[in-house]
């Protein structure tokens, strides 16, 4: 996919969220409010056998991670989508990010569905509620959105951080030393084991509960994720992040994340902390996933804006957030 094609309709996607969540200036577009982590990830043996990636091939890894609430509002309370942003930093100095929802699947299939999902939610005036009349008749007509938008506002909410599972949902290849790819998707499983419960439940708390909770544990003993790597059969659809593949395809854990204290953006050294899920490592490719694609450009848009950066988006010329 060319560059021109990733940003194209970065700054208008960033300008139409803000319209629709409201403008909070300093923070994220999306995912405004989380919290910062620090921790090791080690590979097992099996990692070698996918992936040649200088991170995954057993050596303990430094890692942060950011939980996140999913929406634009900084003060809003939990909802049923919370976010874990990884970021592994690499024995040369680079980093790469393995981003994650506890979704399992996003509401749109391509950059199209996706800016016609958001002109449906637009409010009818500036500043007025969401449109939620013009997102059932999109969802009527958008069939494969209708039906996430349905999974998401059924899930259960989550009781702790290190009681939920994470997807990254799109599909990436894995390359091993022999340069075999092998399509997969990616979880996090809290050792834990996972725990819900009703969203309602959850937006009754306090709005910082779930980081609270998750400090308070780490106090007394750290928490564990472990990578699972979904493996696609021919014909698994790579490119479309609303659909499921079947539930029997086979799971490989590949390693073990160890979180272990809290941490901040001045502990790191890293102010923006923009977790754009293409910056990848040798040893894992992104798929042609348009969503996956677009990414790039929104999230450096998006952190342009948080951080004083962009009054305009210098690939569209649209401006935004102001
Ligand atoms: C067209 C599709 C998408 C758009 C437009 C979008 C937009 C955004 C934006 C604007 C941010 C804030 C970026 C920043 O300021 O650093 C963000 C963050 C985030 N997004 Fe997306 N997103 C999309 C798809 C997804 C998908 C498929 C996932 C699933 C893994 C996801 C997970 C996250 C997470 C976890 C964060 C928080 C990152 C952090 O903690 O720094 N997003 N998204």
């Amino acid at each position: 996919m060319s560059q021109q094609s990733q940003y194209i309709h970065s700054g208008e996607i960033v300008e139409k969220i803000g319209k629709i969540l409201g403008y909070f200036p300093g923070f994220r577009s999306l995912h405004a409010d989380g919290r910062l982590y620090r921790g090791v990830f080690k590979a097992n043996e099996a990692a070698k056998l996918y992936t040649r990636a200088v991170h995954l091939q057993g050596d303990e890894i430094p890692v942060t991670v950011r939980f996140s609430k999913g929406g634009g509002d900084p003060y809003a309370h939990f909802s049923s989508t919370v976010g874990m942003a990884t970021r592994f930093y690499l024995p040369d100095g680079c980093v790469t990010n393995l981003v994650m929802l506890s979704q399992k699947l996003f509401i749109a299939r391509t950059v199209e569905q996706f800016m016609d999902l958001l002109e449906a939610g637009l409010p009818k005036e500036p500043g007025g509620p969401i449109n939620k009349e013009g997102l059932q008749h999109f969802f009527a007509a958008n069939p494969n959105s209708g039906a996430v938008f349905k999974m998401r506002a059924e899930s259960l909410a989550p009781v702790s951080f290190a009681h939920t599972e994470f997807n990254a949902v799109h599909a990436f290849y894995f390359i091993n030393a022999e340069s075999r790819p092998t399509a997969v998707r990616c979880h996090w499983k809290p050792a834990l084991g996972i725990k819900g419960q009703s969203p309602e439940v959850l937006a009754a708390q306090p709005t910082d509960i779930l980081y609270t909770e998750l400090t308070g544990r780490l106090a007394n003993e750290p928490v564990h994720f472990d990578l699972e790597l979904e493996l696609a059969q021919e014909g698994d659809p790579l490119n479309d992040a609303t659909v499921l593949w079947p539930e029997n395809r086979q799971r490989v854990v590949i390693g073990r994340l160890t979180l272990t204290a809290p941490t901040t953006e001045e502990e790191i050294g890293d102010k923006v902390m923009n977790h754009d899920p293409s910056l990848l490592t040798d040893g894992i490719e992104p798929t042609d996933d348009p969503i996956l694609q677009i990414r790039r450009g929104v999230y450096e848009v998006s952190a342009a804006h948080r951080s004083g950066g962009w009054r305009k988006c210098p690939f569209t010329g649209n401006t935004s957030a102001s």
